[in-house]
Parts: structure tokens; sequence; C-alpha cells
């Protein structure tokens, strides 16, 4: 994939597969081009070359509702609008539901189970709030409630539509530790469950003890991928990070435990 704002190469032929079954983690440090290339999967931007596809079918000319439609979803960081947290996954899931192709011998079979699908969009949201673990916010402003809670409400609208690739950008920002154990959890259900997962991260540490697989991004290329501890002791990946900042050694903000305490670049 490449991709180009006026002179500016964001992504430099960078290549990746998120296979099924898998966690695929997608790292690198700001600006290295882990949102552009996450806006391409997503048809929300077109490359200058490359494709995108979806099993064997090429989704590179599509539209971002026609890839979402085939089962790409993508968390945003921070949901809109002043709806409860059930509601904005209810509507998710309601919205997914009329969207479906249903089986039945007559059009009138085939809207009757559509509506019957709607009707149980709210089963549905406290099903998937249950097993992100938010259900005690459901009652919640969706916007304004703590940000991990904010995140994860998305994540639950993602899920409602039973996408085939989850897309995640940086999920553990900000998620408090309960949160963000059960996340790691939750990431490695889904896979077992036969979905792709990606995530999107900047430092190395939080994706190690997830993925199965992670692409470092370095300026819109790919400078090493494979299993985690191949990566993290791949002198590449170690110059990525230690280039042009100071490193320093610290507990993640988010006070995940040992396992993220590492090297996480200084802030600018
Ligand atoms: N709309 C845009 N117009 C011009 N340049 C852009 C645009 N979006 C991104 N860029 C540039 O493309 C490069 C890659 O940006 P991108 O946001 O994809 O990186 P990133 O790895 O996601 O970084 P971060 O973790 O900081 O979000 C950066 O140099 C960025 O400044």
């Amino acid at each position: 994939m490449t991709v180009r704002f006026g002179r500016l190469t964001a992504v430099d032929g960078a290549g990746l597969t998120a296979p099924p079954g898998a966690v695929t983690g997608l790292v690198g440090p700001d600006g290295a081009g882990k949102t552009t290339l996450c806006d391409v999967i997503t048809g929300l931007r077109r490359p200058a070359a490359g494709t995108v596809h979806l099993g064997d079918a090429d989704l590179t000319g599509s539209a971002a509702r026609e890839r979402a439609r085939r089962g790409i979803a993508r968390t945003v960081r921070q949901p809109s609008g002043a709806a409860t947290v059930r509601d904005t996954v209810r509507a998710a899931a309601a919205r997914h539901a009329m969207a479906r192709e249903y089986a039945g011998r007559t059009a009138r079979d085939r809207w009757r189970r559509r509506l019957d699908a709607r009707r149980d969009a709210g089963l549905r949201a406290d099903e998937v709030l249950a097993r992100v673990g938010i259900e005690e916010y459901a009652e919640q402003c969706a916007r304004t409630a703590p940000p991990g809670v904010a995140l994860l409400t998305d994540l639950a609208r993602a899920l409602t539509t039973e996408p085939a690739v989850l897309l995640l950008d940086e999920p553990w920002a900000g998620l408090p530790v309960r949160h963000a154990r059960a996340l790691e959890v939750l990431l490695r259900d889904l896979a077992c469950e036969g979905l792709a997962v990606l995530l999107a991260e900047r430092d190395l540490e939080p994706v190690l003890g997830v993925c199965d697989v992670v692409h470092v991004l370095d300026g819109g290329r790919v400078i090493a991928a494979g299993p985690p501890a191949e990566v993290r002791a791949d002198s590449r990946v170690r110059g990525a990070y230690l280039a042009d900042r100071p490193v320093t050694t610290c507990r993640s903000t988010a006070g995940a435990g040992p396992r993220w305490a590492a090297l996480r670049r200084a802030p600018r």
C-alpha cells in the first residue's frame, strides 16, 4: 500500500495480512502511518497504489459502507451524540439487523424476520455490553462516560455488527486496569472464535502479550514482522523507538501491571 499527502508519502509500500483467528499488531511511533493504513483498510482513504482484500474479494474500489457491510468494523476513540451507552449499542444492533440479508420464501417472510431481528436488538446490545464488561454503565451518556467506557461502548457497537475483521486504534489509551485486563482476554477470545483482530498501537509493550504476530511500521514502511518476542529483539525496531527521542522505563499510565512496564518513548 502506498498513500501520499501531497509530497509526503505517509505509507510507503507497506503491506500486512490479518488472518482470521489471530490478533495482529500494527505498531509504530507517532506519524508512522498506522491510522492512514487503517483508513485505507476501512475505505476512508484511497491509496495511490495497492489493494485491500477480504478473503478472496478485492475491496480496493469499494466504499466504506460496503466494507462495513462485508464485516470490516473499526472502533473510533469517542462515540458522539447524547445517547446512553445502551442506546448507542442498541441503535447499532438495530441498524445491523435491518441491513442484513434474511432467508425466507417470500418478501413478506424476509421482512418479518428483519423486524424480529430489529426487535431483538435490545437483547443483543445487553449481551454485548455484558461481554465487554460495561453493563453497569448502560444508562450513562456514551459521550461523557469515562474514557475507558466510551471506548468499550464503541467496541460493543462494533461487535453488534458481527464483524469478520475488527480494527482497534490504541484501545488501551486511558483504560482503567480492570478494563485493560478484561480487554486483553476479550480480544484473545474473539480471535479464538475466528475473528481477525487488528490492533494499532504506538507502543510495543501493550501488544506483546496479546498479539500472535506484530508488524512494526516506521516512516510508512514495515520494518519488522513476526512473533512478538522476535520483533521485540529486532535491532531495527529498537532503532525506530530509540532514534530521535530519549527513552524512559516506566509503568503504563493505565497501570496495567509489570508486563506493561517497559520501553516507551518519552513525550515530545
Ligand atoms: N490528512 C493528512 N494530510 C496531510 N498529512 C497527513 C494527513 N494525515 C496524516 N498525515 C501525515 O501522514 C503521516 C502518517 O500519519 P498517521 O496519522 O497515519 O500516523 P500514525 O502512525 O497513526 O501516528 P499517531 O500514532 O501519531 O496517530 C504523518 O506524517 C502525518 O503527519
